[in-house]
């Protein structure tokens, strides 16, 4: 396997607080892997050390065989990763095509262009002048998703996507996804539901606690194990 993404030992803290106990992970090219674990599990921590929003020591974090791991947000997007954050944090004052340009601040090339976005998305285009916060949760979501691939990673971290959204509304974010792997981009999703999160990834993490609890090929993992893993009983 050609690892795009490693980490090794990865610790993380809030002050005193540890959230991270050990992080081992790896992530081959054009994977999408899934990230699963109860509240507090240590999910948003792991994706956001990634990304370069909690600090991580340097050599924890290696992308394409280089450590990155504290290195400034920005200038991990400039390497080719982009975060969809928790709670989507949309600018609101922003048009829906606004947004997704702010994504492109930082471009390198690549597929994604407006464009391709609205083929892949057809109601951003309807709504592009509407402010991003007015539309539905899971339009919003969208844009969130939209303006990440605006910068062209090669790496896709997704927090929680689905997030208060309705089923149905999950399925048609997820029916998105062979669409974004088609062209070898990888995946990370954090993902609550672990029936989307099976369906969807090729392996899981699970966390517990701030540890890897479980690991495998999604399709191999039992409901069993994985109860186990996710809560420790
Ligand atoms: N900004 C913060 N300051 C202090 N502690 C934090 C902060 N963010 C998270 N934590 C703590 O770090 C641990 C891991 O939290 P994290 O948000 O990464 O978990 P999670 O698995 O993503 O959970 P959720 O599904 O609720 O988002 C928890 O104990 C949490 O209380």
């Amino acid at each position: 396997m050609t690892a795009l993404l490693t980490t090794q030992g990865l610790q993380a803290f809030y002050g005193d607080a540890q959230a991270l106990f050990g992080i081992d992970f790896e992530l081959a090219v054009g994977e999408l892997v899934a990230v699963i674990g109860a509240n507090g599990a240590g999910k948003s921590t792991f994706l956001k050390c990634l990304a370069g929003l909690v600090r991580a020591p340097r050599e924890a974090v290696r992308f394409k065989g280089e450590a990155i791991g504290g290195l400034p947000a920005g200038e991990i997007v400039r390497r080719g990763l982009a975060l969809v954050p928790e709670g989507r944090r949309l600018f609101p004052s922003l048009s829906v095509e606004e947004n997704l340009l702010m994504g492109a601040t930082t471009r390198r090339s690549g597929p994604w262009n407006l464009a391709r976005l609205y083929a892949l998305f057809p109601i951003l285009q309807e709504k592009r002048r509407q402010p991003a916060t007015s539309l539905s949760g899971g339009q919003q979501q969208m844009v969130a998703l939209g303006r990440a691939l605006m910068s062209n990673p090669e790496l896709l971290l997704c927090d929680e996507l689905s997030l208060g959204l309705a089923p149905i509304v999950v399925r048609e974010i997820y029916a998105a996804m062979p669409t974004i792997t088609g062209e070898g981009m990888t995946v990370v999703i954090v993902e609550q539901d672990v029936t989307m999160a099976q369906r969807v990834s090729q392996r899981i993490y699970c966390l517990q606690e701030g540890r890897v609890s479980l690991q495998g090929r999604s399709d191999a993992l039992t409901r069993g194990q994985i109860a186990q893993a996710y809560f420790g009983v």
